[in-house]
């Protein structure tokens, strides 16, 4: 019988949550390390590390050592696991916990494989590595063990997860690196060139979570932002619109919808009934975009919903996995 799991992992490109068994989800903090170039040392993990984004001296780094949901900076990616690891573990940490830890659908052999090993290096007993769409579909509460289709969309910071997946395995499924993060990058880009005004990372992530939308709304929303001339260099306030936040994402957003369209046009007759019958659930933090269930019920004809609590679903589902698939394998 396959070992229950200590703890699940949802190691994301913009933050990681723990799961522990018994206790649901202890600890969600940014994906981010600072880090002092001139020691070579780590000087801050997660959420500690993010408030110095953007106001760190010279020799002191932040950085995301994961991108795009996969490992860049495997180093630095081993330190944050341990650290991670060691604080959801608290005084229970004397003995190597169990962990499931999940990828995204469609990483390399290679890139499978370097999670495995940080995570072992973090202080692992035991790994199993879970493709994100079926721990998105398992925390999102769909019974992944029947034969039936269910269509995920999994969007987070820097890639978007669309599977169909039936009896505890995934039959078709595309992953694009194209995710919250982009939505982010497209508000900076518009904002530079229709208001001549440069902002932040962290102001367009405000903008996008408080009147972005990627759908028509009958009621405009506006929020001012600070930013600086582009011409002056001086600090300038402009007010945006939701409407405008629409118009800036646009191209990002139908990126994200033709995918989902075009892995129901690979997916067999029989499953496709069953997903349009049962409707797409949308998972990840980036499904928290307002106007995002109505685009793809639009371009897809399909009942689109967002899961309850859509960012925590992935570390819910890793926490369950390997009972769930035991019982399944027992059967
Ligand atoms: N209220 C909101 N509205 C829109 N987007 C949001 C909201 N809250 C969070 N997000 C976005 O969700 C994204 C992060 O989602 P999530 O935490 O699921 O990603 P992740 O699992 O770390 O990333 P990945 O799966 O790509 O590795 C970010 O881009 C963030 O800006």
């Amino acid at each position: 019988m396959a070992a229950a799991t200590d703890i699940g992992i949802d190691l994301g490109t913009a933050s990681i949550l723990v799961y522990a068994k018994g206790k649901g989800i202890v600890l969600k903090e940014p994906s981010v390390v600072a880090y002092d170039k001139d020691s070579d040392k780590v000087k801050a993990i997660g959420e500690e590390a993010r408030q110095m984004i953007g106001r760190t001296p010279g020799n002191i780094m932040a950085i995301r050592p994961l991108r795009q949901g996969v490992i860049s900076d495997y180093v630095i990616t081993e330190k944050m696991l341990r650290y991670f690891i060691q604080k959801s573990m608290g005084r229970r940490g004397f003995r190597k916990p169990r962990i499931v830890i999940c990828v995204p659908s469609g990483v390399t052999d290679v890139e499978r494989r370097a999670v495995e090993e940080a995570t072992y290096q973090a202080g692992a007993r035991e790994v199993t590595i879970v493709e994100e769409p079926i721990a998105a579909a398992i925390g999102a509460g769909i019974d992944i063990t029947k034969p039936c289709g269910n269509m995920i969309v999994d969007i987070g910071g820097g890639t978007t997860d669309i599977a169909v997946i039936s009896l505890g395995g995934i039959v078709v499924s595309s992953s694009i690196r194209i995710a919250g993060d982009n939505f982010n990058e497209a508000i900076i880009r518009y904002v530079r060139k229709n208001h001549g005004l440069f902002i932040g990372e962290q102001t367009a992530e405000a903008v996008k979570i408080k009147i972005g939308t990627a759908y028509q709304q009958p009621e405009l929303m506006t929020m001012d932002i600070k930013g600086r001339n582009v011409v002056t260099g001086l600090p300038k306030t402009v007010t945006l619109t939701s409407e405008e936040i629409r118009e800036a994402l646009v191209d990002t957003v139908s990126q994200i919808v033709e995918a989902v369209h075009s892995v129901l046009e690979k997916t067999p007759p029989e499953l496709a009934a069953d997903v349009s019958e049962r409707g797409i659930v949308l998972t990840g933090g980036g499904a928290l975009l307002d106007g995002l269930e109505e685009v793809i019920s639009e371009r897809t004809g399909i009942n689109t919903m967002t899961a309850e609590n859509p960012a925590s679903v992935v570390a819910l589902g890793t926490g369950e996995y390997v009972e769930i698939m035991a019982d399944f394998e027992r059967r």
